[in-house]
């Protein structure tokens, strides 16, 4: 099972720029979360503080109980072994093929020998789906490829957490589809801890256990994908609708005259271009391919939220509960009514272990 990471206080600025202060959230163990943020807010930099990259101005991050921020250097090597990352651009070193770019981590830090190189590269490009490009180079292949060179790359060295910065970027819809469902395959396959900072709406609702947004320097939430998919929070709701209409602005947040004056404009019928339907609400996560196994981090993460499930707002409460199968009923106590015929209009009235919250 992949590593837990729990960030605490964490809070980073440039010179007198803050980044964003006070970040506080825990990644479970083997769990896939998204963090989501507009551009600037501080994502990326994020993701380098996790691995002690950037420093931190001060906070915890704390990893199979080191803290990053202020372990010694030999322990921070060390403790990035347990870390993959696949950066924006996949990184990848372009004078390489995509066989010597995978082995790269493996004959730097490992003293494997060549045939055992082999079995794992061959490995991993099979895992993402690049059996018979080994000999390319990164400037031969299309950028979806070079995303997933990079996924395999950030395998080798089985790592327990992996930090996927934009692994969407510069893909269209139907790779970003696909490289949603590797994300979530690999997960089954590893079970690995995974952090995905996008800005990909349709990833976000579909691919992870839990979402968090940065916003004016702060966690604006981050919790079960089920908070903020329902969230009637202006940000969350502007950011997953795509909307211009809201308190994120082009480059800055607005001011309040600015968005009274979008509010009117908006009210008089002008429409903001974006879609007109809400796109909030639960919508049924991915699942991985046939054939492969489940994810464990299925079975933790209902126990984990069923445990927390009365501190939720009523809205993801609900989708919670709507999403629980006969035995999950069973198993957390609630009434769990037969199968209901087509034309019974009983109302189930669910019971909450402890009393309803
Ligand atoms: N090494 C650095 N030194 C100084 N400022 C930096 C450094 N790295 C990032 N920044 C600043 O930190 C801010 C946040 O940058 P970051 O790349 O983390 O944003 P992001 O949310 O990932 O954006 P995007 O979604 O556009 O990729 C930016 O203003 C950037 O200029």
């Amino acid at each position: 099972m992949g590593a837990e990471v729990v960030v605490e206080g964490l809070t980073k600025s440039f010179g007198n720029q803050a980044i964003w202060r006070d970040v506080t959230l825990t990644l479970p163990p083997g769990e896939v979360s998204v963090m989501l943020g507009p551009s600037g807010t501080g994502k990326s930099v994020f993701l380098k503080s996790m691995i002690g990259l950037l420093k931190p101005d001060r906070g915890r991050c704390v990893v199979n109980g080191v803290d990053i921020v202020t372990c010694s250097e030999a322990k921070l090597y060390e403790v990035r072994k347990l870390f993959g990352v696949l950066f924006q651009d996949g990184a990848l070193f372009g004078s390489m093929n995509l066989y010597d770019n995978v082995a790269f981590p493996l004959r730097e830090h490992t003293r494997k020998s060549e045939a055992e190189i082999k079995r794992i590269v061959l490995d991993k490009l099979e895992l993402t789906g690049l059996q018979g490009a080994e000999r390319k180079l990164p400037g031969e292949i299309s950028g979806g490829m070079r995303k997933r060179a990079g996924l395999a790359r950030a395998l080798v060295l089985d790592p327990e957490i992996i930090l996927c910065d934009e692994p969407d970027s510069g893909l269209d819809p139907v790779r970003t589809a696909y490289l949603s469902q590797l994300l979530i395959d690999l997960n089954a396959q590893i079970d690995a801890t995974i952090l995905i900072v996008t800005h990909n709406i349709n990833l976000a609702r579909t691919v992870p256990d839990n979402l968090g947004m940065l916003f004016r320097k702060e966690l604006v939430m981050f919790g079960p994908r089920e908070v903020l998919l329902t969230s009637d929070e202006p940000v969350v709701e502007q950011f997953l609708n795509g909307r211009r209409i809201g308190p994120i602005g082009m480059s800055e947040e607005k001011d309040a005259a600015q968005m009274a004056q979008e509010a009117a404009h908006a009210a008089a019928g002008h429409s903001d271009g974006s879609s007109e339907e809400d796109l909030r609400g639960i919508v049924a996560q991915l699942e991985p391919t046939p054939g492969l196994p489940e994810r464990k981090a299925v079975r933790r993460r209902k126990d984990r939220v069923m445990q927390v499930l009365h501190s939720l707002p009523a809205a993801a409460r609900e989708g919670i509960i709507a999403s629980l199968t006969h035995e999950d009923r069973l198993r957390y106590g609630l009434t769990a009514p037969s199968p209901r015929p087509a034309h019974d209009d009983t109302q189930e009235i669910p019971v909450w272990p402890g009393g309803r919250p």
